[in-house]
């Protein structure tokens, strides 16, 4: 039926208003997980000299044949050259690290060479340019060594501190405020009344929000009165949230007073029917630069629609281009009945068979409210809208669940 929207045209419209947010400077310590603003280029060039991979002799390949002998004319050390070259019939001790010495093309591994006093005999020849770093080896200075938009790891922050970068130009965090709604929400731990149950999915989403790079703002829990919603979005708005999130209130209940709550903060906002389970009710808008998200209360459904919706956009402020999540492929674990209108993401066990190949097992239970499979979930089998049954082995797609989702 046309009154559902695809999936990818829901990404499309909330991706189609956002743009990168500005950068900022951060010391490197505090740049895992942001990311770059401008390309990385390099301050300098590494190695900044020809220096020895080993420990041994720099000699002349030419001398350093078997049964040569050559006297030792000094000492190089990592962060101590040696000031005078390696003339012929000459060597010099040398170590890893070293800056190698003028006229020396080769280093003779201290394995194979015999030392008595300052001379030293070669038991296996040297050739040329072995065991030698060439300047410039790993990068020279000017050159681009990661891109704009790269997410930081550990490994980046060794190149750019190596590239002689104490602090980088990252992209300002996402700032993303989170609202539950719902009389019958407690926080964990708080008293529970005879009609409530314990609020959870504000964690699942701060936490996917951390993992993204953003910085994620806990508005807590706001009863079902338009006026402690609208106070709450108002307080997203002066925080000055880049992504307001609400949590339930998206679907067609008497009591989803979410949408007003928002209209009247100035939000303007449409309610849509997505073709997905779960996840099928949800609200999307702006005010301003602002984007708001109104996302099912369902816990399964909040969480999935963040990984489909709210990961790209946060992707988007972070980095300007658009994302959509991965779907790898796999083969069913078991037969699938035909699928409805509606594109599903089901909670699955994830395997290898004996040749590699992802074997993705639905869970018998897909119940939108139940965190246990969603926790116990390894990935996401993905049915197309109007797939036909299917019998275990058929290939399939899936999304995986990486930490810290
Ligand atoms: N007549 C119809 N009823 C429903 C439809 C529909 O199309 N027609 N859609 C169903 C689907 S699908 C979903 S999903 C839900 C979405 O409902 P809401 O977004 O309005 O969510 P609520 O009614 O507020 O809550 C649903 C459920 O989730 C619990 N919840 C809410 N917030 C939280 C939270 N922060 N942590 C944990 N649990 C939460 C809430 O207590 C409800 O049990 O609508 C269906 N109905
Ligand atoms: O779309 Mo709802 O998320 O199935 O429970």
């Amino acid at each position: 039926m046309s009154d559902l929207l695809p999936v990818p045209e829901a990404r499309a419209r909330i991706l189609a208003g956002l743009s990168r947010l500005p950068s900022e400077r951060a010391p490197l310590p505090e740049a895992l997980g942001r990311a770059l603003a401008s390309p990385l280029t390099a301050m300098r060039t590494q190695p900044p000299w020809d220096c020895s991979a080993m420990d041994g002799y720099a000699v002349r390949a030419e001398d350093a044949r078997a049964g040569a002998t050559l006297s030792v004319v000094g000492e190089a050390a990592a962060g101590r050259s040696h000031a005078g070259g390696v003339g012929p019939g000459e060597a010099v001790r040398i170590f890893t690290g070293a800056p190698v010495p003028e006229g020396a093309d080769a280093i003779l591994l201290q394995e194979d060479a015999d030392r008595d006093g300052d001379v030293v005999s070669v038991r296996e020849a040297a050739t040329s340019g072995r065991h030698i770093r060439r300047a410039g080896l790993d990068f020279a200075a000017g050159e681009a060594l990661l891109p704009a938009g790269r997410k930081l790891g550990a490994r980046d922050l060794a190149l750019a501190a190596a590239a002689s970068h104490p602090a980088l130009d990252v992209v300002r965090r996402p700032r993303v405020a989170i609202l539950a709604t719902g009389d019958e929400l407690v926080a964990p731990g708080g008293e529970i009344g005879p009609d409530q149950i314990v609020a959870s999915n504000s964690y699942a989403i701060s936490a996917i929000v951390a993992g993204e790079g953003g910085a994620p703002i806990d508005l807590g829990i706001a009863p079902d009165r338009p006026s402690a919603i609208r106070a709450a979005v108002a307080r997203a708005f002066s925080e000055g949230a880049d992504v307001v999130v609400t949590l339930g209130g998206a679907s067609v209940g008497d009591h989803d007073l979410v949408k007003p709550a928002l209209e009247a903060e100035g939000v303007s906002l449409a309610f849509w029917k997505i073709a997905m389970r779960p996840g099928k009710p949800m609200m999307a808008g702006r005010r301003g630069q602002t984007l708001v998200l109104g996302l099912p209360g369902n816990p399964v459904s909040s969480i999935v629609c963040s990984l489909l919706f709210l990961v790209p956009a946060l992707r988007k402020l972070l980095t300007g281009a658009d994302h959509a999540p991965e779907l790898l492929p796999g083969v069913l674990g078991r037969d699938m009945p035909e699928n409805d209108r509606r594109e599903d993401y089901m909670r699955a066990a994830f395997a290898r068979d004996s040749s590699g190949v992802a074997v993705v097992t639905a869970f018998p239970r897909q119940d939108s409210s139940m965190l246990r499979p969603m926790s116990d979930a390894e990935c996401l089998l993905v049915r197309p809208a109007h797939a036909s049954a299917a019998k275990a082995g058929d290939a399939c797609r899936y999304l995986a669940l990486p930490f810290p989702y």
